[in-house]
């Protein structure tokens, strides 16, 4: 799936994944009505207005991307009905070409964590019948509990040619409470990077390895300095956009080759209908032609990571 996404990434000329995080309120009057019309204030009325809504952003933009990263909280806040349209969302984007990345954020002991990466990345035998209870192509994962946390995620990668990506250093305001506490000398986010690189030895793909690493682009400095110790290991960079981050700090997080980073944008894109410079242009029902313009402004932008 690495070779998959580096890929889509030279084909589109673009290192950019949309994060589909649908919250109600980002979708407009038109679709929420038509939704509650056919199933009522319901939660599964909210999970079709949320579902239509990533259609139209999926079709206005699939072309101009490699993959698509949906948040699983935001499903999950509608339980059930929010988790059939987390799946009906992966499985649409993948019809559509695209590399699907589940933001889940997941990691427990390794029993847990077996089953976690089971429901996501692999497979359920059940009597004669095998199923895939859900279709990402990569998980993030929460590296917290250590290496037994870890490597049931590796395993099913291995045996599935999927990936993950690994927390190491976040893009939010407090990431460096527990993140950046020195030991021996050396922050924890770099003890965490030095695993992801050995981790990823094992399951390599052409240039890249199956296992990649979550820096956010809130943090420039760091992400230099990351980069160098997982040369081989491709960078998920949360935080551009809506988090503040843009194109001029984005350089340290790519190889020399131009490659080694994908840059997720969440609200900057889904939300782009409600916000300025694209809210002048485009009406609500417009939300998702405002959306591929928000990506082709990300897109120019990025491109600004280059200009030395
Ligand atoms: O360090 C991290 C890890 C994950 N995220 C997730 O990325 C998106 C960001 O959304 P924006 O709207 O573009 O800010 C969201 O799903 C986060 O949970 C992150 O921001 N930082």
């Amino acid at each position: 799936m690495i070779n998959q996404l580096v890929k889509g990434i030279k084909e589109k000329d673009a290192p950019i994944v949309v994060g589909l995080d649908p919250m109600l309120s980002y979708v407009p009057k038109h679709l929420v009505k038509d939704a509650f019309a056919a199933y009522g204030e319901t939660l599964e009325g909210a999970c079709e207005a949320i579902w239509q809504f990533n259609k139209g952003i999926i079709d206005a933009t699939y072309d101009l991307i490699p993959a698509v990263k949906p948040q699983v909280a935001m499903y999950e806040q509608f339980g059930v009905e929010g988790l059939k349209a987390f799946k009906k969302t992966c499985d649409y984007a993948k019809s559509k070409g695209l590399v699907i990345i589940g933001d889940i954020k997941r990691g427990d002991i390794g029993s847990t964590s077996e089953a976690y990466a089971i429901g996501h990345l692999g497979t359920v035998k059940i009597g004669e019948h095998v199923y895939s209870p859900f279709t990402e192509d990569f998980v993030t994962v929460n590296p917290y509990l250590g290496s037994d946390g870890v490597k049931p995620f590796l395993k099913v990668c291995k045996d599935t040619d999927k990936g993950v990506f690994i927390l190491v250093k976040t893009s939010n305001p407090s990431s460096g409470e527990f993140q950046d506490r020195q030991i021996d000398g050396k922050p924890l986010y770099e003890i965490v990077a030095e695993k992801v690189a050995e981790w990823g030895e094992d399951v390599m793909g052409e240039d890249y390895s199956y296992v990649g690493a979550v820096v956010g682009a809130t943090y420039p400095e760091m992400g230099a300095a990351l980069r160098k110790i997982m040369p081989k290991n491709y960078i998920l960079v949360p935080g551009y956009g809506a988090q503040g981050g843009t194109g001029k700090d984005l350089a340290p997080f790519f190889n020399e080759d131009g490659l080694g980073a994908i840059v997720n944008s969440s609200r900057g894109i889904i939300c782009a209908y409600q916000k300025d410079p694209y809210k002048e242009k485009f009406s609500s029902v417009d939300y998702a032609d405002a959306s591929r313009q928000a990506v082709l402004d990300m897109k120019e932008d990025l491109k600004n990571a280059f200009v030395k």
